[in-house]
């Protein structure tokens, strides 16, 4: 990545850097993917580079995999980890309840699995994300390829007899060929425009045969950190409520993210 950072891109940094200093010695991590996840890794990567920080992290894709052996970071699997000190992970929506839509870049089978496996889960994000009713994301399910176009329609006509507003799905391609994820399945997009009972569509949902896992993360997610492109960060705590917190002045003095930016 070279020259200058969008204004999103500063905001989760900041959220990512702030998200960072939950990591202490010791600890077993959650590596979330996605791009906002992406900047938390490599500031961890940083941190275990200059300052000795010592961790293992069980990434939640071969990509973020990937990027944590490149920074440096010593790579478990779940099954090593066996339980997780804290998960840090973007997300594609949060409400009021810190209840989450996740699974934009195909990965949510394994960010619930090690996020539901942690003591802590810490979602960064930039404001954008923020909605008062989650469903205006198209919502992310995982179905094996056996018989998907089934699947599909059975997941239809579950959501026509629960009464739930858009209906349309639309099975997520890769060019021309649907995509596949790291457990080699496919993802239907719900495009449903707004969700009213998210714990009881997450549970109707993986009763469709076919269904591995949906995107709705209820009751999982204990803190969100807001990043501001200008610094300012904003953390809303499940128990806590929204805590509101100085600008941090790092932006144009980070070792980080000037290389970012070079
Ligand atoms: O759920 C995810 C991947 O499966 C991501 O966390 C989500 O899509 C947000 O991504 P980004 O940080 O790039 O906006």
């Amino acid at each position: 990545m070279s020259g200058e950072l969008s204004p999103i891109d500063k905001a989760k940094f900041v959220a990512a850097k702030r998200a960072v200093d939950f990591v202490e010695d010791g600890m077993r991590v959650g590596l979330g993917t996605g791009s906002t996840a992406a900047w938390m890794v490599r500031c961890l990567g940083e941190m275990v580079r200059e300052d000795g920080l010592k961790i293992k992290g069980v990434p939640t894709s071969t990509r973020t995999a990937d990027l944590a052996r490149e920074v440096g970071i010593e790579v478990i699997s779940l099954d090593e980890a066996k339980w997780l000190d804290v998960t840090i992970d973007g997300a594609d929506e949060f409400d009021g309840d810190l209840n989450l839509i996740k699974g934009g870049g195909g990965a949510l089978l394994q960010e619930k699995i090690v996020a539901t496996a942690s003591d802590q889960m810490i979602v960064i994000t930039d404001a954008s994300k923020e909605v008062e009713h989650l469903g205006a994301f198209p919502l992310p399910i995982e179905v094996i390829p056996f018989g998907w176009q089934t699947t599909k329609s059975l997941v239809e006509e579950m959501l026509i007899s629960m009464d739930v507003m858009g209906r349309d799905s639309t099975l997520r391609m890769n060019g021309d060929h649907p995509y596949v994820t790291d457990e080699g399945n496919h993802i239907l997009d719900l495009h449903l425009g707004r969700i009213g009972n998210a714990r009881q569509l997450s549970l109707v949902l993986n009763q469709v045969p076919g269904v591995v896992e949906n995107g709705l993360f209820v009751d999982i997610c204990d803190v969100v950190i807001l990043g501001f492109a200008d610094g300012k960060v904003e953390t809303r705590d499940i128990n806590e409520g929204t805590v509101e917190e100085d600008r941090l002045d790092f932006l144009e003095s980070d070792n980080l993210f000037k290389d970012m930016m070079d």
